[in-house]
């Protein structure tokens, strides 16, 4: 079997050469995922990997910026948060008449922030909302300040649908200290216990995993659904690709969450697609830059992946 011919068998990439047939109404289709998230100039994380993420998952992404970075594949130089009232104004706009299927929230920095976004999303009841806790860069760099780590666990994960933390941000939610979750088991632990923060689903995602046991694999742990919480989570899967540039992987992997969830998949199938997805996109990454490089969005259907 050649790399990645496993990809072809997703169901996402055979609705594509079937052109799934979405229902006409406006309201429906196309089906549209809000992006709550920071800028990153280069192109490979944040708002830019989002909208990426969406416009090849086949759904209509649009955006609420809330910090803009200057960035590069070698770290973050500058962040410059939105005024909380331009970040409302920008989802106001977008709620009050397009409407979003599903949102998904990346970079929020401040306390402030997290508490306007989540308060904002309750009045327009945006029910599929993907929390993915971004706190520091690939380099890492912060991207949040201390006070909005509280503000997450209190105001925002009780609203969400699914929290996508990688380890790091699992153990800052639990306040443990980093490195605490080393193997698959603790990951099932880890994921069973950001459950108690409220919301429905936790997919604790093991990139930064360093288990000796599952040498060669990314596995990522998929917690919660109705009355499963204590229940054994799931394991997800796939190879481990040896690259470094993996710059975009999370903000991609909870877009394309978000982006399956608008087009109807039930949680544990969009995770999976989304994995996919995501494999895909970290074997083709593009070396842009002197340091991690990003994340090529497209390769899903390149020839290569005999996906066309
Ligand atoms: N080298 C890799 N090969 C294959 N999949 C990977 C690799 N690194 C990360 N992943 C996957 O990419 C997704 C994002 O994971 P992770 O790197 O933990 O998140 P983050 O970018 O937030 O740190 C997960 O599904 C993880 O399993
Ligand atoms: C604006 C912004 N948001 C998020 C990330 C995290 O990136 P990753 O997906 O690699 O964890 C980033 N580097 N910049």
């Amino acid at each position: 079997m050649r790399d990645f011919d496993y990809l072809a068998a997703s169901a996402f990439t055979q609705g594509i050469r079937a052109n799934i047939a979405y229902p006409a109404e406006s309201s429906v289709w196309p089906p549209r995922v809000l992006t709550i998230a920071g800028s990153d100039s280069g192109g490979g994380a944040g708002i830019q990997a989002d909208l990426k993420t969406c416009q090849e998952l086949g759904v209509f992404g649009m955006s609420a910026i809330t910090a803009v970075t200057s960035q590069n594949s070698r770290g973050v130089h500058a962040v410059y948060p939105m005024p909380e009232e331009a970040i409302l104004s920008q989802m106001d706009a977008v709620l009050g008449d397009i409407g979003a299927h599903a949102a998904k929230t990346g970079m929020l920095y401040s306390k402030d922030i997290v508490k306007a976004v989540a308060s904002k999303l309750d009045d327009y009841g945006v029910r599929k909302l993907v929390v993915d806790p971004v706190l520091v860069a690939k380099d890492g760099s912060p991207l949040f300040r201390r006070d909005a780590v509280n503000a997450l666990r209190e105001d925002l994960l009780p609203r969400a649908l699914v929290v996508t933390p990688n380890l790091p941000e699992a153990c800052e939610l639990l306040g443990v200290e980093e490195g605490t979750i080393r193997s698959v088991s603790d990951m099932m632990e880890a994921a069973n216990m950001l459950l108690r923060f409220g919301s429905k689903y936790v997919l604790l995602k093991g990139g930064h995993l360093e288990d000796e046991a599952f040498r060669g694999l990314a596995i990522d742990v998929l917690a919660g659904g109705d009355g499963t919480a204590g229940m054994q989570p799931l394991t997800l899967s796939g190879p481990r690709i040896a690259t470094r540039h993996t710059h975009g992987t999370g903000c991609s992997t909870a877009a394309a969450i978000a982006a399956y969830l608008a087009r109807g998949f039930e949680m544990e199938h969009a995770a999976r697609e989304a994995k996919c997805f995501v494999a895909a996109a970290i074997a083709r990454a593009v070396p842009l830059g002197g340091g991690i490089g990003s994340l090529w969005h497209a390769a899903h259907r390149e020839p290569a992946h005999g996906l066309q």
